[in-house]
């Protein structure tokens, strides 16, 4: 019999996987520029600058500089100002070391000026990635633009709104809005705050985006594996941004400065979809030359509305929801304050404090792809998600503790986090498509990513206030001396036993349904 001789482009490996790398780098970029706000929680919420010593210890210039004043008061000293301090300059002050007044010798390394902000204030702007995705249900639409008007147009769109947001969050976080508010909130934290949301309609679009890209290339192939691989260059971006951040800011003095590199490799990663454009052209019309020596005329019909009740109708569809939502509100939003946590609860130096939440995607790199393949070769991809939400719990837990505050213990349950942040992502996204079809998957995944949103936006805002109401610890003068993680970590830790819930009444729902996720998603 003569062989097929039209193959698709999608059937040369070489092809698809560079379909892959050049999508996933675009969505890395996003994920870079989604974190790298997070390690400069403790200095948006500074007022006025902080002097970094060459010991990798800090202190607030003008505490800095009153401990200054105290030591010169009886010594006929120049005037200190902030303008003063600089970079290498050697300085002398009292301060209390072991419950003595000592005086501390010390170099400076570097001035960096923080913003000012609450931990409220945080904690809205933390989360506004999410609320144009939700309360103006951008994502819901972003699902039926991707299945109208197809992976082309909407990448574009996305990628160019990623890039745009990231220009509007630059620019608040560069310029100098003094005093300004608006509607009673610090102007410089609603700008920020807008770009941001600009940027999470963009990064969640993409995000569906990309996913419908790689089934499209990938089914039937190596779709965990390549679902996993994605999600690991992700990863990339999330570490990246967690260790280089504040070194960055610190090094440069300011905190836009990281987020100005986000906005630049946007700029690249929009150039790149375009060049994604192209492959994809041309795999639209390898499938077309080969559905026509196939004598396949007829063409796949088109999505349309009522094909969203088989989507809402699925118990299986709204259990991945449910478990995507519990799982990601204990992992996205926790990495938000992971920083300010290392600093305060295991006293790690702020420069390396961002380096342990980096630990965390940085082990998600390698198992991401691994569990995907397992899933991929051997499947029980549901008892995946069920191991992987005992872990978030246990690891909630564990942070919860008020006791064993060492570095250590915190760098060991944050890579038991990275195991678990692998296990579930890498089975729960190929899990999608045995249960919804080609045809509805832009929306299955836009409305799954539209919950998720819910917890991406709210999580973060609940936790900035629980942080600043009933965590944070003060003087009598008023002065903050530290904070109590037990309440936040608790709430995350909620969120992991919903998951452990739900991801066994999938597996249940899995067996009595048939969607086949307890076995491998290669066809032999
Ligand atoms: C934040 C985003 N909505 C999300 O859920 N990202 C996932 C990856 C989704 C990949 C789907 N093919 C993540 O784990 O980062």
């Amino acid at each position: 019999m003569k062989e097929q001789i039209q193959k698709k482009l999608s059937d040369s490996k070489a092809a698809r996987w560079t379909a892959l790398i050049i999508v996933s780098f675009t969505m890395m970029c996003g994920y870079f520029l989604t974190d790298v706000m997070s390690p400069l929680e403790n200095l948006l919420t500074t007022r006025g600058s902080v002097a970094y010593f060459t010991d990798d210890t800090s202190v607030p210039t003008d505490s800095l500089l009153a401990k200054m004043e105290l030591l010169a008061a009886d010594e006929a000293s120049p005037s200190l100002t902030v303008e003063s301090l600089e970079k290498g300059l050697q300085v002398q002050y009292l301060d209390c070391v072991d419950g003595n007044q000592q005086v501390v010798e010390k170099t400076v390394a570097t001035i960096a000026s923080g913003e000012g902000w609450s931990s409220t204030e945080y904690g809205f702007f933390s989360g506004s990635y999410g609320y144009i995705n939700v309360f103006l249900l951008m994502l819901f639409f972003g699902g039926l633009i991707l299945d109208k008007m197809g992976i082309r147009f909407t990448g574009i769109l996305s990628s160019g709104l990623m890039f745009a947001g990231a220009l509007i969050k630059w620019y608040a976080l560069a310029s100098d809005f003094g005093d300004a508010t608006f509607l009673g909130m610090n102007l410089q934290v609603v700008v920020a705050s807008l770009g941001f949301s600009i940027f999470g309609v963009g990064c969640e679009i993409s995000g569906i985006t990309v996913s419908k890209v790689i089934v499209k290339w990938f089914a039937g192939k190596e779709l965990a594996l390549a679902m996993g691989l994605q999600v690991a260059m992700a990863r990339i971006g999330t570490a990246v941004a967690l260790g280089v951040s504040l070194p960055v800011a610190r090094m440069m003095g300011e905190v836009s400065y990281p987020v100005l590199f986000g906005a630049i490799t946007l700029c690249i990663g929009f150039l790149c979809y375009l060049v994604y454009c192209v492959m994809d052209k041309k795999e639209d019309a390898s499938v077309q030359a080969a559905r026509q020596e196939a004598g396949e005329t007829a063409e796949e019909e088109g999505f349309k509305m009522s094909d969203l009740k088989l989507i809402f109708c699925s118990k299986g569809f709204w259990l991945i929801t449910l478990l995507c939502l519990m799982f990601y509100a204990g992992v996205f939003p926790f990495l938000k304050f992971a920083t300010k946590l290392m600093i305060f609860k295991y006293n790690v130096p702020e420069s390396f404090a961002g380096l342990i939440p980096a630990l965390l995607p940085f082990g998600t790199i390698l198992l991401t792809p691994v569990f995907g393949t397992l899933y991929d070769r051997i499947g029980r991809g549901a008892t995946l998600m069920i191991i992987g939400s005992v872990m978030l719990t246990v690891v909630h837990v564990l942070f919860a503790l008020p006791v064993m505050n060492y570095w250590w213990f915190a760098v060991v349950v944050m890579v038991i986090l990275g195991i678990a942040f692998s296990l579930v992502p890498s089975a729960m996204w190929p899990s999608v498509p045995k249960i919804i079809p080609m045809k509805q998957l832009g929306s299955a995944y836009a409305i799954i990513f539209y919950i998720q949103n819910i917890g991406l936006a709210m999580v973060p805002l609940l936790i900035g206030w629980v942080i600043n109401d009933f965590a944070t610890q003060y003087n009598e003068a008023g002065v903050v001396t530290g904070y109590n993680y037990t309440v936040p970590m608790t709430i995350f830790a909620l969120f992991g036993a919903c998951a452990i819930l739900i991801s066994l009444m999938l597996r249940q729902e899995d067996a009595k349904k048939h969607y086949g996720l307890e076995e491998a998603n290669m066809k032999k």
